[in-house]
């Protein structure tokens, strides 16, 4: 099976699934002023109001917050988005103590962890996993965290962490809103891309925010107390560096909100 480390990590993903060498892959390094200002970009709007978290997951990749996404009361629209797409789950890549850990870098630089909010396109297919392998199926926010103050609402998941430490556990997490993840300003650059774990699809209209949040050392590494293996494996791994490095741009370019 994948995962990150020396055998079954991000240089090895193409064997069992080939379109890791495609022409849309995620993620990649994203250059400022290389970006087209494209003023038909509006903002985004992000409808969480009603939104309801179900559970809390450590899927053996990362920490999963999933949402009832059996109607349309929670979804991101505008910006380069044709339509409203579904909030689905929300999931954190980052890096070992003190090193990078985001997946979208920015000229070169990267960030301790990377937040992507997973939206789908309920109003052009039927199933998540349909829209999961559509070209125009699935919208992911990205969102940076950098390293500074303890950050107010992060606790509110970081506390529960303990309940998932092992892959394959899960349990009830209700009455979070992602709103409280989110920087001062919405403003983006957008590409197309996928997904940056397997299955790679080339299916992600990518929205990354330019302004990071702010969380603190003792909070990001409250995630590295989660392991990759599940309860019952003698080998014990931690859950770090949970992150694909930068892909190659292709033929694509980068629109930037104004
Ligand atoms: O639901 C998925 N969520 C997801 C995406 C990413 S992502 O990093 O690729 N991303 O898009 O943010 C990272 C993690 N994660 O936990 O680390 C995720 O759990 N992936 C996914 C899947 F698992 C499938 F089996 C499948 F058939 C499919 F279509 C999918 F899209
Ligand atoms: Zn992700």
């Amino acid at each position: 099976h994948w995962g990150y480390g020396k055998e079954d990590g991000p240089s090895a993903w193409h064997r069992q699934y080939p379109v890791a060498k495609g022409n849309r892959q995620s993620p990649i390094d994203i250059i400022p002023n290389e970006a087209r200002r494209d003023s038909t970009l509006g903002p985004i709007f992000l409808k969480y109001d009603q939104c309801r978290s179900l559970n809390i997951a450590n899927n053996g990749h990362s920490v999963v917050v999933e949402f009832d996404d059996s109607d349309d009361r929670s979804v991101v629209l505008g910006g380069p988005l044709d339509n409203p797409y579904r909030l689905k789950q929300f999931h954190f890549h980052w890096g070992g103590k003190g090193c990078e850990g985001s997946e979208h870098t920015v000229a070169g630089v990267g960030y301790a962890s990377e937040l992507h909010v997973v939206h789908w396109n309920a109003v052009k297919y039927k199933t998540y996993n349909d829209a999961a392998a559509a070209p125009d199926g699935l919208a992911v926010l990205g969102i940076f965290l950098e390293l500074g103050d303890d950050h107010r609402w992060l606790h509110m998941m970081t506390d529960a962490l303990y309940m998932v430490k092992f892959k394959g556990s899960a349990t009830d997490f209700k009455g979070f809103n992602p709103k409280c993840l989110l920087p001062n300003s919405l403003h983006y650059w957008t590409y197309l891309g996928s997904l940056t774990t397997p299955p790679l699809h080339e299916s992600v209209t990518w929205i990354v925010l330019k302004e990071p949040i702010v969380v603190s050392e003792k909070q990001l590494g409250m995630f590295r107390m989660l392991q990759f293996n599940g309860e019952e494996e003698d080998q014990r791994m931690r859950m770090e560096n949970n992150f694909r490095p930068p892909q190659n741009l292709k033929e694509r370019i980068v629109r930037s909100s104004n």
